[in-house]
């Protein structure tokens, strides 16, 4: 056994003896022995097997599950240094026992509302999770079981056949009639199945048969925002002229924005259950990356008579803090149900791109198709095969560093020329995305070498500046964090320019970019790469993936699957074929209780 170390912050000081077994094997870490001892020292637990399963469930929140499955504890062990089968379980019937018995615990679902911890149908729960896993439920089920109100039949089936006509697509068609009827729909399609589209159309469907309605569009970032009022603006531009005046002109926020996010306040958002939010329909767009909590907040804050629409991609990556709602709307809902419906028909006109059936493979779990498409050579896609989990070498990278230095020269000779637009085009022709944030595959190391590459490409800076500013035309810069005075949002991406005898930084879209003086901007970082999660909700034409070593736990198919369709033009993968294999072989498995009945 490994000897404890203070120094290490993983390892938790002076645990007790299972718990610290279980901290040293790097099941648990030192957070989740904190919470369960600060638990148990509430009401005087100190049943060993009791703190393990709680500092578990607070493990599996770590890592994106909304509870934990207690029969399915030893997975957590599966990338642990001791082998599972070599650590203390406790037994399973005992273990529920104690579980059941243990004043920390409140059992089933009307068991005592003041305990810490949630224990029905096999999950574990802390009970801030199972609280918004409730609202959650309640709320989806009483939306799918009581229609909206009534429209007139004949006006909406004339309003359907002119916005959906006969040419379109008959599941379209069917998401709009959902919209209308029901006071929730789930709507999803892989990337260019006409989400966009069909949101659009249905927001004129509405206004026609139940308007004038008051209508909100959201999304989970300000990226995502962004790209939704664009697209919508887009479809709707292309509309009659009564339809477009009846929709008027969208525009589109965050979900925090939306519901009146307070910083440092206890109830976090001026509206809730208490102050509803004033809109007839709410549609969300990119749900997979809304969180169980934020999707609580969300249903509470509507009103009843609301109507609901989620948009998204459920195969994509999840939210970052726990849940998977998107995913498990869709797994509860009855097949043939009103309220989910998945759009099936590819309409975005790509050529014969072999991006989408390579994506299809992936999301299908067929590791051996996915292989083939790679290697096929088709021109939309590359697979650089590295050597067994060695980082690619100078020739490996050949192609990768050509693409990143195209753009970036391009980027930079723009910027020195004060052109925002060619300078934000340039940004979005090319994006290097990795797993990990830290570490020899993480971002800061290809940043920093395609910061070199890009450097070499571009030449020095014509006139000399100020080599201690971090500021310089053609830096392309990642926003960090939220700040209300510029309405800049952690993950918009944007490029510092010449302007005159100054500089300013250009964010957003390149044909109405957002301008912000360097000195105002809030916290950013060089972006010449970035994680798949940042880049979700955004596309670029050409998207170069560094996989990273096959025993990676970030290595999934909805990490793979996330990243191949950010690009319109074309992905290049690099990395092993062990690694390609294993990503399409491992889906992510959040538990949560939402797709189980009560
Ligand atoms: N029924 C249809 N008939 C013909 N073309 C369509 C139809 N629906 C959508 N399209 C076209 O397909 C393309 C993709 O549509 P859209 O952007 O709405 O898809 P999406 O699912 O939102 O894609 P993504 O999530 O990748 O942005 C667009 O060019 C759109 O004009």
């Amino acid at each position: 056994m490994t000897v404890l170390d203070d120094g290490d912050a993983r390892l938790a000081v002076q645990a007790p003896p299972l718990l610290a077994r279980f901290n040293t094997a790097g099941v648990i870490a030192a957070p989740d022995v904190q919470v369960a001892r600060r638990l148990g020292s509430l009401v005087g637990e100190r049943d060993e097997d009791v703190l393990l399963a709680v500092a578990l469930a607070t493990r599996a929140v770590r890592s994106g599950s909304v509870c934990l499955h207690l029969e399915d504890a030893q997975s957590f062990a599966a990338d642990a240094e001791t082998p599972p089968g070599e650590l203390p379980w406790p037994d399973p019937a005992a273990w529920r026992a104690a579980i059941e018995a243990s004043p920390l615990v409140a059992v089933g679902v009307d068991g005592a509302a003041d305990r810490p911890v949630r224990w029905v149908g096999g999950r574990l729960y802390l009970d801030r999770y199972w609280r918004d896993e409730m609202v959650v439920r309640r709320q989806a089920d009483a939306r799918l079981a009581a229609p909206a109100a009534p429209v007139d039949d004949a006006r909406l089936a004339a309003a359907l056949d002119r916005l959906f006509p006969d040419a379109g697509d008959a599941l379209q068609r069917q998401a709009a009639a959902a919209a209308v009827d029901g006071r929730l729909t789930v709507l999803t399609g892989g990337p260019g199945t006409g989400k966009t589209t069909t949101v659009a159309r249905l927001i004129a469907v509405l206004q026609d048969v139940a308007g004038p309605l008051r209508i909100a569009l959201a999304a989970p970032t300000g990226k995502a925002a962004a790209r939704l009022q664009e697209a919508v603006h887009e479809v709707v531009d292309e509309l009659g002229a009564a339809d477009r005046e009846r929709v008027g002109t969208l525009t589109a926020s965050t979900l925090h924005r939306l519901l009146g996010w307070l910083p440092g306040s206890a109830t976090r958002f001026r509206h809730g259950p208490g102050r509803h939010l004033p809109h007839d329909v709410v549609v969300v767009d990119e749900t997979s990356m809304v969180s169980l909590p934020l999707m609580a907040r969300l249903l509470e804050a509507l009103r009843p008579d609301a109507r609901l629409v989620l948009v998204g991609d459920p195969d994509q990556l999840a939210s970052v803090e726990a849940g998977a709602v998107l995913g498990d709307l869709v797994a509860r809902t009855p097949a043939g149900d009103g309220g989910v419906v998945r759009l099936l028909t590819v309409h975005r006109q790509e050529g014969d791109s072999a991006i989408l059936p390579l994506a299809a493979a992936v999301r299908a779990g067929d590791a051996e198709e996915t292989l083939r498409l790679l290697r096929a050579g088709h021109p939309s896609v590359e697979l650089v095969e590295t050597a067994e989990d060695e980082l690619p070498g100078e020739v490996e990278l050949g192609s990768l560093r050509a693409d990143a230095a195209a753009a970036g020269r391009a980027l930079v000779h723009a910027a020195r020329e004060g052109d925002a637009a060619a300078a934000l085009r340039a940004l979005g022709s090319h994006r290097l995305l990795v797993a990990h944030r830290r570490g020899p595959a993480g971002v800061a190391h290809w940043s920093a070498l395609v910061e070199q590459w890009v450097g070499e490409a571009a030449g020095p800076h014509p006139d000399p500046l100020d080599p201690r500013s971090p500021w310089y035309p053609g830096r392309p810069i990642l926003v960090t964090a939220n700040d209300r005075e510029t309405g800049l949002y952690n993950g918009d991406t944007g490029v510092v320019v010449a302007d005159g005898e100054g500089l300013v930084a250009v964010l957003g879209d390149p044909d109405s970019p957002v301008r912000v003086r360097t000195h105002r901007l809030p916290a950013v970082e060089t972006v010449h790469a970035m994680t798949v999660h940042r880049g979700q909700g955004s596309q670029f034409a050409r998207v170069s993936l560094v996989l990273p070593p096959a025993t990676s736990p970030l290595l999934t198919r909805e990490l793979l699957y996330t990243a191949l369709t950010r690009a319109r033009e074309h992905v290049r993968v690099l990395g092993t074929a062990a690694a390609v294999r294993r990503a399409v072989q491992t889906p992510v498995r959040r538990a949560s209780g939402l797709r189980t009945p009560l």
